[in-house]
């Protein structure tokens, strides 16, 4: 369960005062995610989601996160909408830290996908692509080639202690993405964290996406890379091609993607690899004392970047000609 900050019944009445939404009815920790607070809340007007933005998240970048989904949705994307003040802000503060309402989204998260879910997810990745073409907000990506040395120093030499050998393999890959990083292909505003507990299904048919705190500017075939990890591998960590396939061709029923992003999926697809890898390995290795959360395994996305350095070509992906 990811509640890192606890909010006493009387801050959650006052907060809750400011918002046209009624009178708390429940508040309940939620039982997923790992990045920041969430809980369910329910008011004399519905259902809503109230999250307080925790460590990694930068509280100038709230606004770009917030009015990307206000863009997005007015665009057609189903995503949640943040929840307006009286006084007309999306974001506030409540147990000290920066914290907004937003709607709330039915659906579930699909625990095994299965091929049509690949494809659906692909669609909607392209999508969202395209609906944020014209979002005016930018955001450098923290989290890209410049930022994983930096947060590879955040495991300070602890890093063979979850598994041997895994200090040098980071070095090496670190050393390989600054001189392998692809410099032109199209950028635009990406997701960068789609994964499976980020897109709800409803009654077998896609419902929408959420969590867009790691969305900024960057490489769009690179979203397309995280989500091929994310969704396209079977638990014991085995690559499978009928899923990629389905993914990159709902994708590019969608967008079409160009020769350049093609022949570039196996690098950016070892980044994604080592991105998830780097920060589950912090996240491991620096549990906050008596935080409710159940850090992610880092070993795993090891074994994912493995196969990428395999790879001889894109079209191991699966891609159809
Ligand atoms: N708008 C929403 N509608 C419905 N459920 C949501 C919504 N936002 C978050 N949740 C629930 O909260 C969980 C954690 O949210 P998420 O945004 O992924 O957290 P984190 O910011 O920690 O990654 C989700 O898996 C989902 O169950
Ligand atoms: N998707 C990341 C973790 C952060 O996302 P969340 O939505 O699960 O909080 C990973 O799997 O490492």
């Amino acid at each position: 369960m990811a509640v890192y900050t606890e909010v006493s019944d009387e801050e959650l009445t006052r907060f809750v005062a400011g918002y046209d939404i009624g009178a708390v009815l429940a508040c309940k920790g939620i039982a997923e995610g790992v990045e920041n607070t969430n809980y369910l809340l329910r008011t004399e007007k519905g259902s809503f989601i109230l999250t307080l933005y925790e460590k990694r998240v930068r509280r100038e970048d709230l606004p770009f996160f917030l009015d990307l989904m206000e863009h997005l949705a007015g665009r057609g994307v189903s995503c949640p909408l943040p929840v307006r003040r009286r006084d007309g802000a999306a974001l506030g503060e409540l147990a000290g830290r920066p914290a907004a309402i937003i709607t709330f989204l039915e659906g579930v998260w699909i625990r095994r996908p299965h091929v049509e879910h690949c494809a659906a997810v692909g669609r909607a990745l392209a999508a969202m692509h395209l609906a944020a073409l014209d979002y005016a907000g930018r955001r450098p990506n923290a989290l890209s080639v410049p930022g994983w040395g930096p947060l590879f120093a955040q495991a300070e030499g602890r890093a063979d202690t979850v598994q041997p050998g895994l200090d040098a393999a980071v070095r090496e890959e670190l050393a390989f993405h600054a001189a392998h990083w692809p410099g032109e292909l199209p950028v635009g505003t990406i997701h960068a964290d789609l994964f499976p507990d980020n897109v709800f299904f409803l009654r077998g048919r896609f419902s929408g996406l959420i969590d867009f705190y790691f969305a900024c500017t960057d490489i769009l075939a690179y979203d397309v890379a995280i989500c091929l990890n994310a969704w396209c591998f079977e638990p014991d960590q085995a690559y499978n091609a009928t899923k990629g396939r389905a993914l990159l061709a709902g994708y590019r029923s969608v967008r079409p993607l160009s020769e350049a992003e093609i022949a570039a999926l196996p690098v950016l697809a070892r980044g994604a690899a080592l991105r998830f890898l780097l920060t589950r390995l912090v996240d491991w290795l620096n549990v906050p004392p008596g935080a409710l959360v159940k850090p992610k395994d880092p070993v795993e996305y090891l074994k994912k970047l493995r196969f990428h350095q395999r790879v001889a070509g894109a079209a191991e992906y699966g891609l159809d000609a």
